[in-house]
């Protein structure tokens, strides 16, 4: 028993059975040259729920994540086997547009990465990449977006100033609205706040509870507390392989494996 780590005892009991599910994933075996890095992994991540990825470092959180968009399509030597579905489609399937997939599933890191522009054509960006290059849609976006992660009213005096004029707080806030101005149906976090202070930790974990509303949000955390206080569903993960993966509270209160139970417990490593 764990329930010192949960505190979201007035939170809804889940069950994945009950859930719209955005994502499947079906027996999926990653291998990075000789090394299988993911071993069989099944699970289904529901649609419009926080699902946080937790485990020891190595485990393949990042690997798993990084699959969702074909970004591990980039690493040389990189050869996965299973599927991945997105609404019933596989995401791995022959003639998938990848451009178009990423499109779908937006990816926010560890570290903020705005580009080297104003805050306003950060924000821009994507709809400019899709030829959308009317000011008043623009203008309607980019003041959406800003709201939508709580950064509208700081910068809205400033949006011709340089993205890197921002705090790392709120770099990686405009990063978040980057990606969600074009309406992505996933958000993949990859650490989204262990390069931030606690203030801006907060904002962020505060605006996951609030974009999940709109988007299916998946959440890689070396942090357990992290895990506990903003997803629904959780994975725990292993070597490889998921070892656990059901509603955070009971993950976190009463695991069914006894190796889930030593992690979050600290009795791990
Ligand atoms: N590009 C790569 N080439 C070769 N091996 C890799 C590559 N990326 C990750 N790995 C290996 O795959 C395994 C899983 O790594 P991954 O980064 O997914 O783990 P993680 O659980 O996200 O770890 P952390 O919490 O430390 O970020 C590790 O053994 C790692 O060394």
């Amino acid at each position: 028993m764990n329930a010192g780590l949960f505190d979201g005892s007035s939170r809804e009991h889940l069950s994945i059975e009950d859930e719209v599910i955005a994502i499947t994933v079906d027996k999926l075996d990653l291998y990075y040259g000789a090394d299988r890095a993911l071993k069989s992994v099944s699970m289904k991540i529901p649609s419009k729920r926080v699902t946080a990825f937790i485990g020891p470092s190595g485990c393949g959180k990042s690997t798993l994540l990084r699959c969702f968009n074909r970004m591990n399509d980039l690493v040389d030597n990189c050869r996965i086997e299973g599927s991945i579905n997105l609404h019933g489609e596989n995401i791995y399937a022959k003639g998938v547009d990848v451009a178009e997939l990423r499109r779908r599933i937006g990816m926010v890191f560890q570290k903020p990465n705005p580009f080297p522009k104003t805050i306003y054509e950060n924000v821009a960006y994507g709809l400019r990449l899709q030829g959308v290059n009317d000011k008043q849609v623009l203008d309607e976006v980019v003041e959406r977006s800003l709201k939508g992660v709580a950064l509208w009213d700081e910068v809205k005096d400033r949006l011709q100033s340089n993205a890197f004029g921002l705090s790392g707080g709120q770099q990686q806030r405009l990063v978040i609205a980057r990606a969600i101005a074009i309406e992505p149906e996933v958000l993949l976090l990859d650490e989204p706040t262990s390069a931030l202070d606690p203030i801006s930790t907060a904002k962020i974990e505060e605006l996951i509870e609030e974009l999940k509303e709109q988007f299916t949000i998946i959440i890689v955390t070396h942090n357990m507390q992290q895990a506990a206080r903003v997803s629904d569903f959780t994975a725990y993960m292993y070597l490889g392989e998921l070892i656990e993966f059901s509603d955070t509270r009971k993950l976190f209160v009463s695991p069914d494996q006894k190796a889930t139970e030593d992690y979050i417990t600290g009795r791990y490593g």
